[in-house]
């Protein structure tokens, strides 16, 4: 989950977006896979043009150059860039503003089938503006325009009309095809947006689960499931306060299982360790939701009881005691009783943390002493 934090705190640090798909080397190939595909597609449909004899035979071989030159540069530079420990992942501006070097190029070497190569710097654009955040967006979609302004008025007059007329039949398909081609491209980069999107809300998915895991484990004994005693205390405080504000009662009760150091002896520790969550769910099923249950030490559990009086509390604590004193144990410790004692106190406006833990003590202290398998109050005087 760090690397997911980090990779978060990386790209809010770059002004990126998150990519949301994998980071790493295996988006970077497929990012340059897809980008030599583009080229190559590209260069097909000038072979073709120039087939149909509209162009010269240099600009699909400039384009097939500047493709490769494209995909050598980029892998060379996410070498350096990941020596440097550079932010941005795929170079997204940088890659945009070769591709779209390339397009204005080719408009300056071909002008008569210039829409095509305007076209194909829109595709450019939405890919590359996929991973980019707004303000990065907008500067690359001004210095597209500035640049594409420049380059078309640097043509000839008779080609500066962005629409090109075919000379024939083959030529109008040509560049029908071509601009189908141009269309997939976008529908591709549509159903693209859309797996980003799901992976997004997945990965937001694992995310949350992780962070409620993570919460979980640090609120809760991993052998029994109860809270643990640092979620507990500050529970107990927030009680203490509410009490001191004079708005509700509440009890407290220390638990603890009965001679257990002899089920370890006698029966092994990994039995004692099925008899205390046996002892858990035993106390859980007989308390009221509101009730909050933690593990506080080895066999010693803490229970809270909000909004209940002591001798609510001494009803409540005999119910739990007769529950686990009548559990059936036979199949985990065969004739041996597993019982509990508990000393219960209740809050007092005047007590602070360490006033009624200690006094639940005390009073767990004469419940042991008084023979075990009882419970003992001892109220706040
Ligand atoms: N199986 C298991 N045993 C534990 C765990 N935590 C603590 N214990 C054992 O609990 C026993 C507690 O023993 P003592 O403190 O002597 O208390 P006791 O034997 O219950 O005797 P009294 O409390 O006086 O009735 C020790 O043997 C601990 O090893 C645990 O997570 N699993």
């Amino acid at each position: 989950m760090s690397t997911v934090l980090e990779s978060g705190a990386k790209h809010a640090r770059s002004g990126a977006l998150p990519a949301p798909w994998e980071g790493g080397h295996r988006t970077r190939l497929t990012m340059l896979v897809a980008v030599g595909v583009s080229y190559a597609l590209d260069a097909v449909f000038l072979a073709c043009f120039w087939w149909l004899g509209r162009i010269e035979l240099s600009l699909p071989l400039l384009y097939v150059a500047a493709g490769l030159g494209h995909i050598l540069l980029f892998t060379l530079a996410f070498r350096i860039g990941d020596a440097r420990g550079q932010r941005d992942l795929l170079l997204t501006e940088w890659q945009m503003a070769a591709a779209i070097a390339v397009q204005l190029g080719a408009v300056l070497l071909a002008p008569w089938i210039k829409a095509y190569f305007l076209c194909i710097i829109f595709v450019v654009f939405a890919f590359g503006t996929l991973s980019l955040s707004v303000r990065r967006a907008l500067l690359m979609w001004l210095g597209t325009c500035a640049m594409t302004a420049l380059t078309l008025q640097w043509l000839p007059s008779q080609h500066t009309v962005p629409v090109s007329i075919p000379a024939n039949a083959r030529e109008a398909v040509l560049v029908g095809v071509a601009y189908a081609s141009i269309l997939l491209r976008c529908l591709l980069l549509n159903h693209y947006g859309t797996l980003l999107r799901t992976r997004l809300i997945q990965r937001q998915r694992k995310l949350t689960e992780e962070v409620e895991a993570v919460h979980r484990l640090a609120s809760h004994d991993l052998l029994t499931g109860a809270l643990n005693r640092h979620a507990m205390l500050p529970l107990l405080e927030g009680q203490i306060q509410l009490v001191q504000r004079g708005r509700q009662v509440c009890a407290l009760a220390l638990i603890d299982l009965d001679h257990f150091k002899r089920v370890n002896d006698n029966h092994g520790h990994l039995t004692g360790d099925q008899v205390l969550c046996r002892v858990v769910d035993t106390m859980a099923a007989t308390l009221r939701p509101s009730d909050k249950l933690a593990r506080y030490g080895g066999e010693e559990f803490l229970l809270l009881m909000p909004a209940t009086t002591l001798a609510e509390a001494e009803v409540v604590l005999e119910r739990v005691r007769a529950a686990v004193a009548l559990q059936h144990w036979q199949d985990l410790v065969p004739g041996w009783p597993i019982t509990l004692s508990a000393g219960i106190t209740n809050v007092h406006p005047s007590d602070r943390l360490d006033d009624v833990l200690a006094r639940a003590d005390t009073s767990l202290y004469q419940a042991k002493n008084g023979g075990r398998n009882r419970c003992v109050s001892l109220p706040w005087q």
